[in-house]
C-alpha cells in the first residue's frame, strides 16, 4: 500500500524541500501572528510545531495552505505560490469538522474527496489504514467527535499527497483514541509521508515527531531535533524560602533565579532531584518548597532570554504540575 510518499502532482518544483517560509511576517491589523519566520520543511520528516494558543501555528499553516497571504516575506509550497491551485495538488490537509456532509456516508465522503486527486488511496485502504471499516457505511452526522476527527485526518492522505497539513489532529481525543491516529501517523511516516503537525502538547510531539519548531508569540523560538528539544524544555521550577537564598542560588544546577513578590524566590534548574539532594546536603536553611515543571513557553521564552527578564513569576504561577516537597 502506498498512502503517501509518491508525487502526484503537476505542482513546479524547483528545490529539495517540500515547503519554505521565507522571513514571513503576517499581520491582522494590529495583532503580529508571524514575525519574520523563517523554515524549511524537508522531504520525509514529521515536523512538529508545538506552541501555546496564539503562538502563530494556524497562521503558519494557513499560509503553507494557500488560505492566507503573508503581511511581508516569501512562501514557497512544492517551489510554486501556494495560493495557486496547482502548487497545492501535492497537499493533504484536514477539513474542519463541521466540513464534513452530515448526511453523506463515511465512505461517500472519502470517494468525493478521492475524486479530486489524480492517484487517490482506495476507499477500503484507507479505511483500513485509519481503522474506518465498520464506519464507512454510516452517515457522518452520527460519528462521535472522535471518529470525525479520525476520518477528517484519513482524508487529508487521500490523495498521496506529498506534504500533509494537520492542525491539532488529536485535541478532543481520548487518550486510546489519540494513540491510533499517532500510530497511523507513525506508518505514513514509515512510508516516506512528509507530516507537519502542531499541537500544545509536548506528550503528543515527542510520540510524533523527529523535529520540533517551538513557537511563541509569533516567533521560531526553537528548531531543533527531537532530543535536544526535549532537553531545552526539560527545566523545573523550585520555589522556596530561604535567609541564605544567595548561596542556595549558588549551588550546581541553577539555571536562572527569579524574586517572587511574596518574597519567596523561584530557582530555575535542570534537574530538581539532583537540585534538592545538594540543597539538603548543603545545609542551608530553607521552607515553602515546592517544585513545578516550567511551561514550553516559559521555558522557551526565558532561554531566548539571556537575562532571564523573561522568567516566570512563581507567584503566579499555575497549581497544576505542581508538587509539593
Ligand atoms: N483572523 C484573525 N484576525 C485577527 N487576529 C487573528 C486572526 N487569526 C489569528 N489571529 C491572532 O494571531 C495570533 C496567532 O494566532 P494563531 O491562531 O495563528 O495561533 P495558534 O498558535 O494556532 O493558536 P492556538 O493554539 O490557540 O490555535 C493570535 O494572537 C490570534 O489572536
Amino acid at each position: 500500500m502506498t498512502l503517501a510518499g509518491t508525487t502526484t502532482s503537476t505542482a513546479p518544483s524547483t528545490s529539495a524541500s517540500l515547503a519554505t517560509l521565507d522571513h514571513v511576517t503576517r499581520r491582522y491589523g494590529s495583532v503580529t501572528a508571524l514575525d519574520d519566520v523563517s523554515l524549511t520543511i524537508e522531504p520525509g520528516t514529521i515536523l512538529g510545531l508545538l506552541g501555546p494558543n496564539g503562538a502563530g501555528k494556524t497562521t503558519l499553516i494557513s499560509l503553507l495552505q494557500g488560505l492566507r497571504r503573508a503581511t511581508s516575506g516569501r512562501v514557497e509550497l512544492f517551489g510554486g505560490n501556494p495560493a495557486d491551485p496547482r502548487s497545492r495538488q501535492g497537499l493533504g490537509s484536514t477539513p474542519q469538522e463541521t466540513a464534513l456532509p452530515p448526511t453523506l456516508r463515511t465512505s461517500e465522503v472519502i470517494d468525493f474527496v478521492g475524486a479530486h486527486f489524480e492517484r487517490r488511496v482506495p476507499t477500503a485502504e484507507l479505511a483500513e489504514e485509519f481503522g474506518l471499516e465498520t464506519l464507512l457505511k454510516r452517515q457522518t452526522g452520527s460519528l462521535s467527535g472522535g471518529q470525525k476527527r479520525r476520518l477528517s485526518v484519513a482524508l487529508a492522505f487521500v490523495g498521496n499527497p506529498r506534504l500533509v497539513l494537520l492542525d491539532e489532529p488529536t485535541t478532543g481525543l481520548d487518550v486510546d483514541a489519540r494513540r491510533t491516529l499517532w500510530n497511523a501517523l507513525r506508518r505514513q511516516h514509515e512510508r516516506g509521508a512528509t507530516v507537519v503537525v502542531t499541537s500544545h502538547y509536548l506528550e503528543e510531539i515527542e510520540a510524533l515527531a523527529e523535529r520540533v519548531v517551538v513557537m511563541g508569540n509569533g516567533r521560531v523560538l526553537a528548531d531543533d531535533s527531537l532530543p535536544a528539544v526535549l532537553g531545552r524544555v526539560g527545566q523545573r521550577l523550585v520555589r522556596l524560602e530561604s535567609p541564605q537564598i544567595d548561596r542556595i542560588a549558588e549551588l550546581d544546577g541553577v539555571v536562572r533565579r527569579e524574586a517572587g513578590e511574596d518574597g519567596s524566590e523561584t530557582l530555575v534548574v535542570q534537574d530538581s532531584d539532583d537540585f534538592i539532594t545538594r540543597l539538603v546536603h548543603a545545609g542551608l536553611p530553607f521552607r515553602g518548597l515546592s517544585v513545578r515543571g516550567a511551561t514550553l513557553e516559559e521555558a522557551f521564552l526565558s532561554l531566548t532570554e539571556p537575562h532571564g527578564s523573561a522568567a516566570p513569576d512563581a507567584s503566579a504561577a499555575p497549581d497544576t504540575n505542581k508538587e509539593t516537597v
